[in-house]
């Protein structure tokens, strides 16, 4: 879908579809018949439960696992606010394209096929602090992107993200639309030292200054704050939603990023589960105003979809149990009796 309009975007966020409560219902009176105690397989559970009400099917299937990465460039980097150069960010989706990256190794390891969008990476959005991040034509732009790179029938589906500087977009965001000021939800990235840190916080209050008025509006705030990868995000994410595929959310900065869809449709994100809990501070504060209740606390802070496809080996561990085992009378073993 391409997106035109603002209106356009607004309109898409409404009427979302439902889950299948039935395949739901179904799904979940099989693991009451499973050859273990009710409840013992923990979130494994709801992640077959879940899976089966959006992809419609009583027993699930994980043949077509999807990963899209989308990389942008940031005019804010230029304000020291990452411990990297901007450069890194095309340099990385050539790693991509090698396959040398983190993402190359844990999308084959869970069995998805794994997808790079560059966007513009020659043309990094304004520096907030002095202009909003993107216009209204550069920000529907992503938004269609992210939307158009969802296949419509996916079994399961993750985005990820690369660009420099963007975990100052994800905080500014955050502190926008959530509030608590800068140090609530700036950490250090990928590294930057005390003084890093501080040039983060500090352009996060300048950007809250300059855009906060907008706040009412989360769309107008994405666009100001965000990034060109993080508004394919939440494409993809909407998407997804209106294809009725089961997606997992990365870390902070694709969190951030689905936020404003979450302002624009309170149920949006029913279809997301959290893959896991960045080390980066700010995203165990961001989950919560999400209502999402991470699958991992591993300490990973990398981003690039890497949290996701982590949580996706747990999807299949969940999807073996449930398509594969026993029930009480298939097997001969007694059911609980008190
Ligand atoms: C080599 C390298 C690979 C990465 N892969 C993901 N990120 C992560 O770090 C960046 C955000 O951190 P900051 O806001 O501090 O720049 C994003 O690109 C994110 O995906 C990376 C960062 C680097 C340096
Ligand atoms: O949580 C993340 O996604 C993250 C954290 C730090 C740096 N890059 C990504």
């Amino acid at each position: 879908m391409i997106f035109s309009t603002l209106d356009d975007l607004r309109a898409a966020c409404r009427d979302l579809p439902a889950g299948d409560e039935a395949a739901a219902a179904a799904a979940l009176a099989r693991q009451a018949v499973l050859t273990k105690p009710p409840g013992s397989l923990g979130r494994l559970e709801d992640l077959a439960v879940w899976l089966a009400r959006w992809q419609g099917r009583a027993i699930p299937r994980l043949d077509q696992v999807s990963i899209a990465v989308f990389a942008g460039n940031h005019g804010i980097a230029a304000r020291g606010v990452s411990a990297f150069p901007i450069e890194v960010t095309a340099q990385m989706v050539a790693n991509y394209a090698a396959g040398g990256a983190a993402i190359n190794r844990l999308a084959e390891t869970a069995g998805a096929t794994l997808t790079v969008v560059p966007l513009d990476l020659d043309r990094p959005t304004a520096d907030f602090t002095k202009a909003p991040a993107m216009d209204e034509g550069e920000f529907l732009a992503a938004v269609s992107a992210g939307y158009a790179a969802v296949a419509p029938d996916l079994d399961l589906f993750a985005v990820g993200e690369m660009g420099i500087g963007n975990t100052t977009a994800a905080a500014a965001l955050c502190a926008a639309l959530l509030g608590g000021g800068a140090a609530r939800w700036v950490g250090r990235g990928s590294g930057v030292d005390d003084h890093g840190l501080s040039r983060k916080r500090d352009a996060v209050e300048a950007g809250l200054a300059r855009h906060g008025a907008k706040v009412a509006d989360p769309l107008a705030i994405a666009a100001a704050l965000g990034g060109r990868e993080l508004a394919a995000m939440m494409g993809a994410t909407l998407a997804a939603r209106r294809h009725r595929i089961p997606m997992l959310l990365d870390g902070y900065i694709a969190s951030a990023a689905v936020l404003p869809l979450a302002r624009m449709a309170s149920d949006a994100l029913a279809h997301c589960r959290a893959a896991h809990c960045s080390g980066e501070p700010g995203h165990k504060a961001l989950l919560p105003a999400l209502g999402l209740v991470p699958l991992l606390d591993i300490g990973m802070r990398l981003g690039e979809g890497t949290g996701a496809a982590v949580a996706m080996l747990l999807a299949r561990a969940a999807l073996s149990c449930h398509a594969g085992m026993a029930t009480f009378s298939e097997a001969g073993v007694a059911e609980k009796t008190c």
